[in-house]
């Protein structure tokens, strides 16, 4: 595991153990069930929102919200999480994809609260998900997929773990950054698989990291390009390797209007 990702994941645990004693495991599977049952808060098809936009010809793009990175500081100072979801929505995004992370990318939940109940597309809950705990509470604030990043996971812990998110109608996207992560992320049941271009060691974002593992990938998997998408150009060169579906952030969260950009970059 790389360094930022131990030190992060070390935070996490002690955020989970405190959210634990804030609300227990049991009470926060019960809101992830009662919301389940809610016309408006039942999870909307993450992995078919993105179908659906490729099956008609266009790119499936997953738009973030993230106010900060460990690796860019501040993105955006002016962040008004509901008022980006409906600009995004507006202007063709497939789903959204929020960060709920506190301490290295200044998120939290409410974010994605409120970006949810602004619009009628599905959120991906963006954090670091070593606990099924952390399903349930993704559950509970309303997000409709999670993450599991092969990299700060064991291989037996993330079948539980996406076991435990297809139980609550949560879908999955699974993220790798090498070969060997690739092979693991085989072995889960999601055909939704990211490929991270960012280094986690270095922060380097290459582009190469997708095109160098596209031929690895079966064609049964919706593959996301991850991280670095910045220019119409970018976009091109992975089309043309039909790679459809990407998940963007800083490109949008630096503009002043980042449903225009979306625009911009796709059309
Ligand atoms: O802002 P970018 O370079 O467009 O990247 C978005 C997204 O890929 C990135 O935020 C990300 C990808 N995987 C993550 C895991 C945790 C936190 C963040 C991420």
């Amino acid at each position: 595991m790389s360094d930022i990702l131990e030190k992060i994941i070390a935070t996490k645990k002690i955020e989970i153990a405190h959210n634990l004693k804030q609300l227990s495991l049991a009470n926060q599977r019960e809101k992830a069930q009662t919301n389940n049952q809610d016309a408006i808060l039942k999870p909307r098809g993450f992995i078919r929102a993105i179908e659906q936009k490729i099956a008609s010809g266009k790119a499936g793009v997953i738009t973030e919200i993230k106010k900060a990175s460990p690796s860019k500081g501040i993105l955006r100072e002016i962040f008004i999480p509901s008022e980006i979801a409906q600009s995004y929505e507006k202007h063709g995004a497939a789903c959204l994809s929020v960060l709920t992370d506190v301490d290295y990318f200044q998120g939290c939940n409410a974010y994605l609260e409120e970006a949810r109940a602004a619009c009628n597309i599905p959120v991906l809950r963006k954090d670091f998900i070593v606990d099924p705990y952390q399903i349930y509470e993704a559950r509970a604030i309303g997000a409709d997929a999670i993450l599991l990043i092969v990299a700060c996971l064991e291989l037996n812990q993330m079948k539980e773990l996406e076991a435990c998110a297809h139980e609550l109608g949560l879908d999955v996207l699974v993220e790798v950054h090498n070969g060997d992560e690739l092979d693991q992320a085989l072995e889960l049941k999601t055909p939704l698989l990211g490929i991270n271009n960012r280094n986690l060691k270095t922060f380097e974002v290459t582009l190469q990291t997708t095109l160098s593992l596209l031929s690895s990938a079966p064609r049964n998997k919706i593959l996301v390009t991850e991280s670095g998408i910045l220019s119409r150009a970018d976009v091109e060169l992975m089309r043309n390797n039909h790679v459809n579906a990407f998940l963007v952030g800083e490109a949008f969260m630096r503009s002043a209007d980042p449903g225009a950009s979306l625009s911009e970059l796709f059309s």
